[in-house]
This record gives C-alpha cells, structure tokens and sequence, in this order.
C-alpha cells in the first residue's frame, strides 16, 4: 500500500426536487472512468474531462446499466480499506463536495434496505472478517469513536455528557490526538450500528438546537482495529493496531467566503479552517509529489481536522457532484479538488506492538518528567502522593527561572478544541514546573487508558450507553425498550420570543438558561455546538 496513491473517487446524483423544479439541466456526463462537464454558459465550448479511479453514474436508476448502487460503491472503496486494515495500515476515506452534493448519502445512506453507505456497509462486513480470521493464535478487538469538528472545536458524539468541546493535544511520543475523546468497544454489527445511529442523532440535535443543519460541520467516524497474536511455541504475544477513519466533511461552498449565507461571527471565521486547510494540505502534498521533492512544509498544523488526521491523509476520497447546471461552478471546482487528490501517495506503515511501544517510551518519558519536577525542588514524596485528579497544577509550584517552551507565533493557540503547541522532547528548551507537571498527568492518563483491561473498557462503554441513552431521551429522542434510538422529534421552531425550541426537554432549557444569564447578547456570535443544549438563538 505504501506509496500508492490516494485512490479518487467521483459520484453524480440525480436532479433533486429544488433543482427538477428550476428546470435545471444535467451538465455532468460519464464515459469509464471519466468524468466530463459541459459550462452551461457556453456549451459550445468542449466539456472538461477528467480522470479518476472511479466515476461513479448514479444520476439514473438501477435499470440503468451504468448506474452506480450503494453496494458497488462500498465494494470497490469499503472493501479494499478494510483489507488494507486487516494488514495493520491505518485508513481513511473522506467525502467532500457541495451540500446536498451526496456526501452523507454515499458514507451513511439511509435506513431501507439496499440504500446503506460506506459506514454501515464496512461495519456490517468487519466482523464476518473477523470471525473468518480468528484463530487459536490470532484474536481481534474493536473500538469506536465518533467526533464532530465545528468551528474548530471538537465534540463527542458519543458522550453526550462531555458537554464543553474537547481538547486536541499534541503528545511529544503519541502525536495529536483529541483528549477524553470516548473510545468504545463494540463485539457486533449491531453495537456500531446503535452507536453509528446515536451519534447521528446527536449531531442533528446539536444542529436543530442551533438552528442550522449538520453540513456547516466535519464528522469523524473511526474504528480502532487491534489484532492480537499469541504465538504459541514461543509464548510471546504480539499487536497490530489500525485504524479506519470515515470522515463526512462539512459542505465545500463555505470554503469560499463570497457564498457565504448567514453565519455566526465566530463561524464565519473558522467553519472552514479545516476545509481550507484540508485543501492546502492537499495541494502542499501533490506539488511535493509533482515536484519529486522529499519533504516540503504541509502546514497540518493549521486546523484541527488536518492535525488529526496527519498521518492518515491517504487511502480514499469520494467527491459528490450536483449534475446541475445552476451548480456548475460548484461542481467544476470539486473536480479540480479531486484531480488535484490524485497526485497524493500513501506513506503507510504497518503499526506493529504500537501499545508496548508506547508504554514503553511514555513510561520513558514519565521519569523523565519526574526527575525534571524533582530538580526545580519538587519533593519525591509530594510526587508519589500525586493524584492526576487533585492537582491543580496552575500555581501550586514553585516559580523557578526556566523558561516555558516558547510557543511559536505560527502554532495554534491553546484552547479548548484548537491546537496545543508542539513540544519535542529532543529539541525543546528546558520546560518550566507547571508544564512539566501537566506533561506528566499526561502522561500518566494516556498510560493508564493504554493498560486498560477489556473488562474495563466494556464497563465504561456500558456507562456510556446508559448516559447517552438517557439525555437522548430527555432531548427528544425516543428510546427502543431493547436500547436502539428511533428517531428524532422533528425540528422544532425557534420560538421567537423566548429563542427556545418549545418542545425541548427541562434540563436543556435550564442549561441555555443558564449560559444567558451569565453571557447576555452573546447568542448571535457564539456558535459552540459542543453544548447540546447551546446557544440556540437565530443565527445572524
Ligand atoms: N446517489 C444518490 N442517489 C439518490 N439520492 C441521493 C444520492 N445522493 C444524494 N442523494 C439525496 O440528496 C439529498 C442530499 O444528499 P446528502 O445529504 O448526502 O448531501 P450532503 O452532501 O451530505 O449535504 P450536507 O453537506 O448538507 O451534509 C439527500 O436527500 C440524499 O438522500
């Protein structure tokens, strides 16, 4: 796999309603593997074509003989991502296009049988898999977890509970990495597909409390696959770990400020940071591919999506395209993205025993730690006594003359679901107490969830389901007695009096109460969906 380049994928849906009834015309035409559109403006002029692994006709329906299904798609995109999987490579497909252009329609699909897209198919074939794989030697476990980025700002869609958006951090051994993010196990198809279901809901609640749809954001769905080997004459065991990131991002006409609709203050400055990053990360790698250099600045760095998903960039890219002519621009330009995709190679590497590895080296590093907090006048005892939940680490240490690792004018700032700065434990100055000291609850916590046994995993994801299932309940969200969801209470108006949606449950309301007694006014700017309950007043 390493080294092959990233495989391309384009999809055009039929006409939809708004568009059949501006009488809108088709403008986008497929021959094999091209992909062609006519300028409706000046359809004299020859069509644009371009090539990519696959161009997918769905414009039609099935009678069609080149109509593209569900299952084909999933065949040629979901089944290669999980064979490269099961090899121990990390993974990642994401959609991009237009809202409305069929991005959650191709990674999600619907509900009726034969309309499943990527993720559920993907899911539902993992575990067939698995049991066809394991052995006395050979055993395999499975984790999830499912995010949204908005604003810069990432939230749990499976812990609803986490109410403020969580911290994305930069660890010098582990790499960045969202903290407290959930990460449940799962033994079925149907345990993802409940999760994969629930976390759905969240966001739409999320969105309707807001007042606005999904597409302003990013979701970020990932599996964590570990096979585990015991080798029997030996005696030794042995892991590989990968994991399968299916990422459904935030509609690509926002990348473009001119067509910007309504938008929050907040929004309108970082709803496309990662979008627009994601594109010049894109293009920094395909011109350092062109240009056969080895390495060149990609500046990941410069959101949250790209920062995450830095090492796993490669495998799969699915493009909608609207086949009408009034989104002819639209379209064109998700072309010219695409193309542009193509140039990337993967750089994969198998990820062998990364968890001894990595308790390894994090332990390396914890003394490390120790022994810097021991010579600015930190007692062993008071180190030993210790307890990551205690300590409130901002001024409770002595002040000593070193100087914090300097945070770079270019680094992203340290808040809440931006980035921290980087620190190297090679390259950096020497760090002061109070980082120091952070670094090494870090750490310690980043240890202890590695040395986590699976019973305690499931006791977790267990009291996760509880929890979940319960505030869903209570904002709207009907409950099976056997535990799946049903449905979400469709959208509810603003009220334009109060700015609450009448039907939502006590605990919301009590909750946006709240936030607006302490921050008057503050409804129009602030667009933090990370709070279910959140400011759900008219955007302006
Ligand atoms: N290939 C397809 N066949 C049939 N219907 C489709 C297809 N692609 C999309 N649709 C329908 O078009 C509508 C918009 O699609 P979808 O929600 O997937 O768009 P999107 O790109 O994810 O938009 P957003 O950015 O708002 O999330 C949906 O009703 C969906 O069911």
């Amino acid at each position: 796999m390493a080294g092959a380049s990233v495989k391309v994928a384009v999809r055009v849906r039929p006409l939809n309603a708004r568009e059949t009834s501006q009488d809108a015309k088709c403008v986008v035409s497929m021959q094999g593997n091209t992909t062609s559109i006519i300028n409706p403006k000046q359809s004299k002029d020859s069509p644009k074509s371009f090539t990519f692994d696959y161009s997918y006709w769905s414009h039609t329906s099935v009678e069609d003989p080149q109509f593209a299904s569900q299952q084909q798609v999933c065949r040629d995109i979901g089944e290669e991502m999980l064979l490269h999987a099961f090899e121990g490579y990390d993974v990642c497909d994401f959609a991009y296009g237009q809202t409305g252009a069929g991005k959650s329609y191709t990674m999600m699909g619907r509900q009726e049988p034969g309309q499943q897209g990527i993720v559920p198919q993907l899911c539902e074939d993992l575990f067939p898999h698995v049991s066809e794989n394991q052995s006395a030697q050979l055993s395999y476990s499975v984790e999830v977890s499912y995010m949204e980025i908005c604003c810069e700002r990432v939230r749990d869609l499976l812990n609803l509970k986490s109410r403020g958006s969580l911290r994305v951090r930069e660890h010098p051994i582990l790499g960045p990495y969202v903290q407290d993010l959930s990460r449940l196990v799962v033994t079925s198809y149907t345990d993802i597909a409940d999760l994969v279901d629930c976390g759905n809901k969240a966001r739409t609640v999320a969105a309707t409390n807001m007042n606005e749809t999904s597409s302003r954001s990013h979701a970020v769905f990932t599996i964590v696959f570990t096979e585990h080997c015991h080798d029997q004459l030996t005696g030794l065991d042995s892991e590989k770990v990968s994991q399968i990131s299916l990422v459904d991002l935030a509609g690509s006409e926002r990348a473009d400020s001119s067509g910007a609709r309504v938008m929050c203050l907040k929004e309108g400055a970082n709803i496309n940071k990662s979008l627009t990053t994601l594109g010049k990360v894109i293009s920094a790698l395909a011109d350092m591919q062109s240009k056969k250099r080895k390495s060149d600045f990609i500046p990941y760095r410069d959101s949250v999506l790209t920062w995450l998903l830095k090492e796993n960039l490669g495998e799969a890219m699915m493009a909608a395209l609207s086949p009408a002519d009034i989104n002819y621009k639209e379209t064109l330009s998700t072309l010219r993205y695409a193309d542009c995709t193509k140039q990337i190679r993967c750089n994969a590497i198998i990820n062998e025993d990364p968890n001894a590895r990595l308790i390894r080296e994090l332990q390396e590093e914890v003394a490390r730690l120790r022994e810097l907090l021991m010579a600015q006048g930190l007692s062993a005892s008071a180190l030993e006594g210790l307890k990551m939940e205690e300590v409130s680490v901002r001024g409770a240490l002595p002040a000593v003359s070193s100087p914090l690792a300097p945070v770079s004018p270019s680094s992203p700032t340290t808040h809440h679901g931006e980035l921290e700065p980087s620190f190297s434990p090679n390259t950096e100055p020497q760090i002061g107490p109070e980082e120091a000291m952070e670094r090494l609850q870090e750490t310690e916590k980043i240890i202890a969830e590695l040395n986590e046994t699976w019973e305690e995993k499931l006791r977790k994801t267990e009291a996760l389901r509880m929890e979940r299932e319960a505030l869903l309940a209570e904002m709207g969200v009907a409950v099976r007695e056997d535990g799946g969801t049903v449905g979400v209470f469709s959208p509810k108006k603003v009220s334009e009096e109060s700015g609450e949606e009448p039907g939502l449950q006590s605990e919301t309301l009590s909750l946006r109460r709240k936030k607006k007694k302490k921050k008057p006014g503050a409804v129009a700017q602030d667009c933090n969906p990370s709070t279910l309950g959140g400011q759900g007043g008219p955007i302006t």
